[in-house]
């Protein structure tokens, strides 16, 4: 992929550096001054709620939506001042699929190439080169209508890296997929990191924020309420390990009292009490020991689903 420009010897610009960026849609506020620094070849991400503001920060650094305030910086250059040429460098996969329906596989690469400004014959031998990256070389002729959600979704993919973009912004990439297509546009994404290709991911699902990104920040309210990588995110809010008591919903609130001192840390929800503690096989014999009989238990690792739910008091996904 094409280099970024020149930077200092001893540190590299960031490709993304926001400062108490703020986004307002007349009173209300998306985004509520936050900074953020993506530096070459990571994969970082947005992760949060429906509505914690992460479109609204994308589409900022995407150059098509203005800040409100503070400082925005993408590729060393302006969004208000450079739009056109930060774009250029830009490769972008948004929520919602805009291909041609009409047109072929291979014919909607070519079209969206030469919207760059690219030779035909290069973008013709792109195409090419990106459909075998996106295992679609055996439907290229076929049309966009024709293909399962998945198949769209790596033609975007594929799409956005028609002009070798510097910076790849992935607006909720596996939303609406089946867990077979999500898995194979994961491993799309994975060969993309180890190409050197810098991502910027927005998400909802915790799994995708905890397998895809190296960093990543967690929203809430249009601010971001943690940054880090997945593990240090979990070391810091959560234990190694958590039992999960399930419930009929509504019952669970009467066991709080009874499980009272066995974990570290225990979360009440409808249907489920959560111990946070370092040996889920223990706190699971003494909850048993103390006569609680739930529905079903489960002894897992932790995720940023429990560091959300620290956090904001509410889970990620309802
Ligand atoms: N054009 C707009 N005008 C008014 N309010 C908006 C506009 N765009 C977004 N919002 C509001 O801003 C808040 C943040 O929306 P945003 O789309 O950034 O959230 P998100 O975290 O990306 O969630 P989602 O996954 O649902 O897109 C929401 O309350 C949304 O209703």
């Amino acid at each position: 992929m094409a280099a970024v420009g020149e930077r200092s010897a001893r540190e590299p610009s960031p490709l993304v550096s926001a400062k108490a960026l703020v986004k307002r849609f007349g009173e209300f506020e998306a985004v509520r001054g936050i900074d953020v620094e993506v530096v070459k070849g990571e994969a970082f991400g947005f992760l949060g709620p429906n509505g914690a503001g992460k479109s609204s920060a994308m589409r900022m650094v995407g150059c098509v939506s203005p800040r409100s305030d503070g400082d925005l910086r993408v590729l060393d250059m302006d969004p208000q001042v450079d739009g056109p040429s930060i774009r250029a460098r830009l490769g972008v996969v948004p929520q919602e699929d805009n291909l041609d329906t009409e047109l072929s596989i291979r014919q909607n690469l070519q079209v969206y190439g030469r919207y760059f400004g690219l030779s035909r014959a290069h973008v013709r031998a792109k195409a090419t080169e990106l459909m075998e990256f996106a295992q679609l070389t055996e439907r290229a002729d076929d049309e966009v209508d024709t293909l399962s959600g998945g198949m769209k979704r790596r033609l975007t993919i594929a799409r956005s890296l028609v002009n070798d973009p510097d910076l790849l912004l992935l607006d909720e990439p596996t939303t609406g997929l089946d867990p077979q297509a999500r898995h194979l546009l994961w491993d799309r994404l994975f060969r993309l990191k180890q190409l050197g290709v810098t991502l910027l991911i927005t998400t909802h699902y915790m799994d995708e924020a905890e397998q895809l990104c190296d960093r990543l920040v967690i929203m809430d309210n249009g601010r971001i309420v943690a940054e880090g990588s997945p593990p240090e995110l979990i070391a810091c809010y959560s234990s190694r390990e958590v039992l999960e008591l399930r419930f009929a919903p509504g019952e669970s609130g009467d066991v709080a009292s009874t499980v009272d001192g066995l974990a570290d840390r225990v979360e009440v929800l409808p249907d489920r009490v959560l111990l946070y503690t370092e040996n889920g096989e223990a706190a699971l014999s003494a909850t048993h020991a103390r006569g609680v009989r739930p529905l079903s238990c489960l002894v897992r690792r932790s995720t940023l689903e429990d560091v959300f739910l620290r956090l904001t008091g509410r889970t990620l996904v309802d």
